[in-house]
């Protein structure tokens, strides 16, 4: 595996590649394992490097409070505010630190919805398209589930694996819950709780990098293996600038990357670009040429809008007199507001899901001024909740650039009334089920790791700049396949949604390079 982590960098061994995909997360590292066995040869390209294996992996001060591994530059809002976004430049991209909720949208989400503050627009595939993919990505990302208990789940095959099971404090949860009449589910997750799996169910999941890489992440199922299959080559450290194309601006060349304090090109017959709903728009808009004065692939205009995160809304419930013994809190979802609201909102009103055991020094930096053994004291009897609720495409929620070339971010959350709603409703039943202490926060700007939407994809040319098979309207041979191409933010974790298109996608990459074979020879790196 090229690794260009230690010694003297050492560029791409070819000048020309089949497909050059330009991200490792899980987009662009679900594409490259797909096209590992396709007859086509693949660069992939990482700004960041592997995300070190070691013992602060699972350290809480380390990784929440010292941000050991936030490596991403600062963004800005539209006040020219600077923050730091929650995205990390790694091997695997987010999925590093990610839950690992593996989670199919439902059937309705890939057509038009009704919200109070709009519509969900459909997407130019439909659920049945997409099925295969989500069970293909399913099986390679080791997804455990249940079929049967979540009536909202579109399948009626089992999983790949069992569903891990609740600890006690969670069960009882989830009983009290099927009393007062809710439909409490499995979440399904990837990780390797196989017999003679890695996975040791602990406490430093979700949010943390795995120590014993257990946890179904893009570089371990998917780039690793990729790699090794020979076809694939891994180029880390190296930052692309920009996509090339030729003077008609119809076909995208190659790429232009610094690799080290070495600037390349590196030529492509097909290229992909997958770094992050932001990164990606970013990425494009950098790319203006005189083909295409606003950005590349963007005679719709429609690059870096209709950025979606969610709403988001952290809720904490604690009993005084009750430890939370579970080790492995992130098992249980509930899905009785996805589709419907209450009396006073008849509208969809989200999702809600546990998340990993929040523990005092997870908090501390949001709470400086209580001491840590308080936030300590309090995390050890409180059951943690994440709350989301569907945000809707606005074209003036967007990426742009500064005009020197910084990310700039305008968003004003939308459809929160929806997300009001489910707070309140939420802080009932926490209070029902025996908590009587109730504390929810929502999310601010830097919370993006639902980052989706700026790189649409659609059937018209006019307001998509992608077709139904994520490719640029305006540039044949450029694709994007993260989240960017989501015309609508379902609202459940999009990272299987991601993987299955990525394996979709792969088919009309490997079918369009059958019909262009021919192109030009391997040869070296052309330094500029
Ligand atoms: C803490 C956390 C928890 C999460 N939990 C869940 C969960 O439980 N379930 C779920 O479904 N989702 C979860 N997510 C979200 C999930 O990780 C993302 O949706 C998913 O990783 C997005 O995939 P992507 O391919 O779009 O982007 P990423 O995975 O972010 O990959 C983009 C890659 O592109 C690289 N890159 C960017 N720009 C460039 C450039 N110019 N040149 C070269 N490389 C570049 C980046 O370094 C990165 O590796 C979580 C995210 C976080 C941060």
């Amino acid at each position: 595996m090229r690794d260009a982590s230690v010694g003297e960098p050492t560029g791409p061994s070819k000048h020309s590649y089949d497909v050059v995909i330009v991200g490792s997360g899980m987009g662009g590292g679900t594409l490259a394992y797909a096209l590992a066995d396709s007859g086509v040869d693949v660069l992939l390209i990482e700004r960041g490097d592997f995300l070190p294996q070691e013992k602060q992996n699972w350290s809480p001060q380390e990784v929440f409070e010292g941000h050991r591994y936030a490596n991403a530059e600062q963004w800005y809002d539209t006040e020219g505010r600077p923050f730091s976004p929650g995205t990390y430049y790694y091997v695997g991209g987010n999925t590093k630190l990610y839950g690992s909720s593996l989670v199919r949208f439902r059937r309705e989400d890939f057509q038009s919805t009704q919200h109070e503050a709009g519509e969900s627009p459909e997407w130019p595939f439909s659920y049945d398209d997409f099925a295969p993919y989500y069970a293909r990505a399913e099986q390679v990302y080791r997804v455990h589930g249940d079929h049967n208990d979540d009536p909202t789940l579109p399948r009626d095959e089992p999983f790949p694996y069992p569903a891990i099971g609740h600890e006690p404090p969670v069960q009882e949860a989830a009983d009290a819950l099927r009393r007062l009449g809710y439909t409490p589910s499995n979440i399904p997750l990837g990780i390797d709780l196989r017999e003679g799996g890695g996975c040791i169910r602990c406490r430093t999941c979700d949010g943390f990098p795995c120590r014993v890489l257990a946890k179904s992440d893009a570089d371990v199922r998917c780039v690793r293996p990729a790699v090794a299959s020979g076809t694939v080559e891994l180029l880390t450290n190296a930052y692309v600038e920009q996509v090339l194309t030729d003077d008609t601006g119809k076909q995208a060349t190659g790429v232009r990357l610094r690799h080290r304090r070495t600037e390349l090109v590196v030529e492509a017959a097909t290229v992909v670009v997958s770094c992050g709903a932001v990164n990606s728009a970013a990425l494009l808009l950098r790319s203006a040429n005189p083909a295409h004065p606003d950005g590349l692939a963007n005679s719709s205009g429609v690059v870096g809008r209709n950025y979606m995160v969610h709403n988001n809304s952290i809720m904490v419930g604690i009993n005084p007199l009750k430890k939370n013994t579970a080790e492995f809190q992130k098992t249980l979802y509930l899905n009785d507001f996805y589709t419907h609201g209450t009396a006073d909102h008849p509208y969809p009103l989200g999702h809600v899901q546990l998340i990993g055991k929040l523990q005092g020094e997870m908090i501390k930096g949001q709470r400086p001024l209580i001491p840590k053994w308080a936030l300590s004291q309090a995390t050890a009897r409180s059951i943690d909740w994440w709350l989301f609720t569907e945000d809707l495409p606005d074209p003036d929620n967007r990426v742009t650039l500064t005009a020197d070339g910084n990310i700039q971010i305008a968003w004003t959350p939308n459809n929160t009334r929806a997300h009001e709603v489910l707070v309140r409703e939420m802080r009932k039943i926490l209070r029902k089920i025996g908590y009587p202490f109730v504390f929810s926060e929502g999310t601010g700007i830097e919370v993006n790791s639902h980052q989706a939407g700026t790189v649409r994809a659609g059937t018209d040319p006019t307001t998509s700049v992608l077709d139904a098979d994520c490719r640029a309207h305006d540039v044949h041979n450029l694709y994007v396949v993260d989240s960017s191409f989501f015309p609508s933010l379902p609202v459940m974790n999009p990272a299987l949604s991601i993987a299955a298109n990525a394996f979709r996608v792969a088919e009309a990459i490997t079918a369009q390079h059958r019909t262009t074979a021919g192109r030009t020879s391997p040869a070296e790196p052309t330094s500029v």
